[in-house]
């Protein structure tokens, strides 16, 4: 299979294997590497029941990744989901009663982005080995709070790569910040910035593009990759579980094949959403993909209108990984459903760059009938928390909370009865100060108190990696200006030579 840009003219000739793809984590043009011919219908989800999650994640992988060895991507696979994850199934399918949680937080950091980032850093090595490609690999990624800490873990020395994070000084949870400043490993380098994420990720791609940069990196035997789900190795890994939950839900005879189920996602980058489009595309059946998003609506607009416009305040949630207004994988789904017009996708992003503003057409927006979008504000995120576990005593972090809530939602106006899995993304001792105000616990401002708290009152396991994490040595401390990341980059660089 080869890869082109989002933003490639038609038959350009600038095609990647997927290991250079890999590799280069965003295309020349600043667009983002998509599969030329994607595998339709590639999978029957009835030949996989009674697989494990490893042997779905393979075949999957296998359907994009055509230049790796069924024998490498076993490895990666097999190296990616082990012990590190706290139970067997790897991305349990929990049933409420009216939905589905697909629990994505069993990994190292408690957040879904370990699903991806405890196997890129393998695609990533065999790309590298593949390609005989001898330079040093610099990862960057800018986070909202979870990637961040997900990449440092993934990465921390790996040979061969260095891994650098940005994330917004204000926004991002206590537990969250702790978790990556007090990351080990010497190929890690984690900042704070005066920003908020989508500076941290305009300057990150800014970076990327830069020639000059390129040349000084090359020169001193370095080149950068992301870890972030504009890479086409970040993002493949999500399909797996959409595809793995569908048949959770037939072996548990919740459905039988050729069902049509609704997928909720609480989303940001709009990574993980494009993962559920992916695994439709590749053969699950669904009746909707449902957006959701907080008070950064943007998605919300878009999807019921047409026009992505960011002229509009940005909020700090209760939420904070969904604390974005430029979803960057939004490109991807506008290529595969304009039919893959690359000149179209180019003159959006050039109006969004230029104008902060651009408007779908009519083609589009029939494509985005698929989608329903809507938000959920900060009562409602933290009513639904309470509701939930009133309820069913099942405990939401606020991102899940936010899908719950805009699922409930759905439901009233439309009556729709069709199985529904919601994507949880995070486990809520991440942000378990907010979780704890939303269950009327006596407030507490400090997230490790509010862990203890919320842990006496529920009994939910917390998971390991939070539960000594406050008293973890702090090694990372600095905080730059956004327009001083390009120096941090090429400092930290230069002092690891030293
Ligand atoms: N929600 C993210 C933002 C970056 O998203 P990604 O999927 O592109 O890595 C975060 O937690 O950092």
């Amino acid at each position: 299979m080869e890869y082109i840009s989002t933003r490639a003219k038609k038959d350009s000739g600038h095609k990647k294997t997927s290991a250079q793809a890999i590799i280069k984590g965003i295309a020349e043009d600043d667009g983002l590497f998509v599969p030329k011919q994607f595998p339709e219908k590639a999978i029957n989800p009835n030949e996989l029941v009674g697989y494990e999650y490893q042997q779905i994640a393979k075949i999957v992988l296998s359907h994009f990744f055509t230049d790796f060895s069924q024998e490498e991507l076993e490895t990666c696979v097999n190296k990616a989901y082990d012990s590190k994850f706290d139970t067997a199934s790897i991305a349990p399918l929990i049933d409420t009663g009216d939905v589905y949680f697909l629990e994505l937080f069993h990994g190292k950091t408690a957040a879904f982005k370990d699903m991806a980032l405890s196997i890129l850093p393998h695609l990533l090595t065999t790309a590298i080995e593949k390609e005989k490609e001898s330079r040093k690999t610099v990862i960057l990624a800018a986070t909202s709070g979870d990637t961040g800490k997900a990449a440092l873990e993934g990465f921390a020395d790996v040979e061969g790569t260095e891994i650098i994070v940005f994330y917004p000084h204000i926004g991002v949870s206590q537990v969250q910040e702790r978790q990556m400043i007090t990351q080990k490993g010497d190929n890690t380098h984690v900042f704070a910035i005066k920003g908020n994420f989508d500076d941290a990720q305009a300057a990150v791609k800014k970076i990327f593009a830069d020639k000059k940069i390129e040349k000084e990196l090359t020169s001193s035997g370095y080149q950068f990759s992301s870890a972030n789900s504009i890479n086409i190795g970040r993002l493949v890994p999500q399909v797996a579980y959409y595809i793995w939950a569908y048949v959770q839900m037939i072996t548990e005879k919740k459905i039988e094949n050729g069902d049509a189920i609704n997928i909720v996602v609480p989303t940001g980058n709009f990574g993980n959403i494009l993962a559920a489009f992916y695994a439709k595309e590749l053969g699950i059946p669904v009746n909707k993909l449902i957006c959701a998003s907080n008070r950064n609506n943007v998605l919300t607009d878009f999807i019921n209108t047409g026009v992505y416009d960011i002229r509009r305040e940005f909020h700090i949630t209760s939420s904070p990984s969904m604390d974005i207004l430029i979803s960057s994988n939004l490109e991807r789904l506008l290529y595969h459903l304009s039919g893959g017009n690359g000149e179209r996708i180019s003159r959006f992003m050039q109006d969004l760059k230029e104008k902060k503003h651009y408007v779908a057409d009519d083609y589009i927006l029939s494509g985005l009938d698929l989608f329903y979008a809507n938000y959920a504000n900060e009562e409602e995120t933290m009513e639904s928390i309470r509701k939930m576990y009133q309820k069913n005593q099942y405990l939401m972090d606020p991102h899940t909370a936010v899908a719950y809530k805009v699922y409930e939602d759905y439901k009233q106006k439309t009556n729709d009865k069709t199985p529904t899995i919601i994507s949880a993304t995070a486990s809520a001792y991440k942000f378990a100060d907010t979780v704890v105000k939303a269950l009327g616990l006596p407030d507490e401002e400090d997230g490790f108190e509010a862990i203890a708290r919320l842990y006496q009152h529920t009994g939910v396991k917390v998971p390991k990696e939070l539960r000594d994490l406050k008293s973890k040595e702090i090694r990372h401390q600095k905080t730059l200006e956004c327009n001083e990341m390009e120096v941090g980059i090429l400092e930290t660089l230069r002092k690891r030579v030293e």
